[in-house]
């Protein structure tokens, strides 16, 4: 890809929210022509992008819409504890399948496959898409950067030993790595409110990525129901 496409890209991006789409499992949800419905849905509300696991989603969405893809695969192989597109050959289906750009797990964590992340970061490149580093600390990030990673996500803070379990957002994650890294940051994980969204925006972050508040009904009803019950407890 050249720097002016890989501009354009993210340019296409800039300032906007892209919305994740996912079901896994178990999940009533599990059916890419559900998640291709709700993509399309989400794209129609303004979403400037999509976040998708999956070939089968990605390849059932992309004719639909004309935002950019943010592609991954989520794999499980134990023992290794990265998940998010954990191989090279993972990553090469998700770019075959018409993903803009690859999400990856950006940590040092040892890969399945043996192979360093860089290798999977050459492999995407040379497939013709961008690289986004899931990251979960402002060290990924600058690792991640150094490798050629195009953009950085704080994806992964409060589910690595490395970073903070709280509830909230990482909004001091996504105002470090934006002072820190020059390719652009975004921000994700646990965003809940529009207010929220505004505020990794001002923290520097190039976009902002929400999922369950968005496309989980099961836990938006539940959020209806606890609170509803907190009211007929007090009565
Ligand atoms: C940690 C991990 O595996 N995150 C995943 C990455 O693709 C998804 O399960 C999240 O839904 C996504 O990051 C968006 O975050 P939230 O759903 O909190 O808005």
């Amino acid at each position: 890809m050249t720097i002016n496409a890989v501009n354009d890209v993210l340019e296409r991006i800039r300032g906007g929210l892209v919305v994740s789409c996912q079901a896994r499992g178990s999940d009533p949800l599990r059916d890419s022509r559900v998640i291709a419905a709700m993509s399309a849905s989400t794209v129609q509300g303004g979403a400037v992008g999509l976040r998708l696991e999956g070939p089968a989603d990605i390849r059932a969405v992309r004719p639909l819409v004309d935002v950019p893809i943010i592609g991954l695969w989520k794999v499980d192989l134990e023992p290794s504890d990265v998940y998010i597109t954990p191989t090279v050959q993972h990553a090469q289906e998700v770019v075959a399948a018409g993903a803009t750009i690859v999400a990856l797990d950006g940590t040092a964590r040892p890969r399945p496959d043996g192979n360093p992340l860089i290798r999977s970061i050459e492999a995407i490149h040379e497939a013709g898409a961008l690289v986004m580093a899931d990251v979960s600390t402002l060290a990924e990030g600058e690792a991640a950067e150094a490798l050629g990673a195009d953009v950085v996500s704080t994806t992964l803070s409060g589910y690595t030993p490395d970073s903070p379990q709280v509830e909230a957002p990482d909004l001091t994650l996504v105002g470090e790595l934006a002072r820190r890294v020059q390719i652009p940051v975004v921000a994700e994980g646990r965003y809940r409110t529009p207010f929220q969204a505004t505020q990794a925006l001002s923290a520097g972050a190039w976009a902002v990525v929400v999922g369950t508040a968005i496309t989980a009904p099961g836990w938006i009803t539940s959020q209806f129901v606890r609170r509803l019950q907190q009211v007929e407890d007090q009565n």
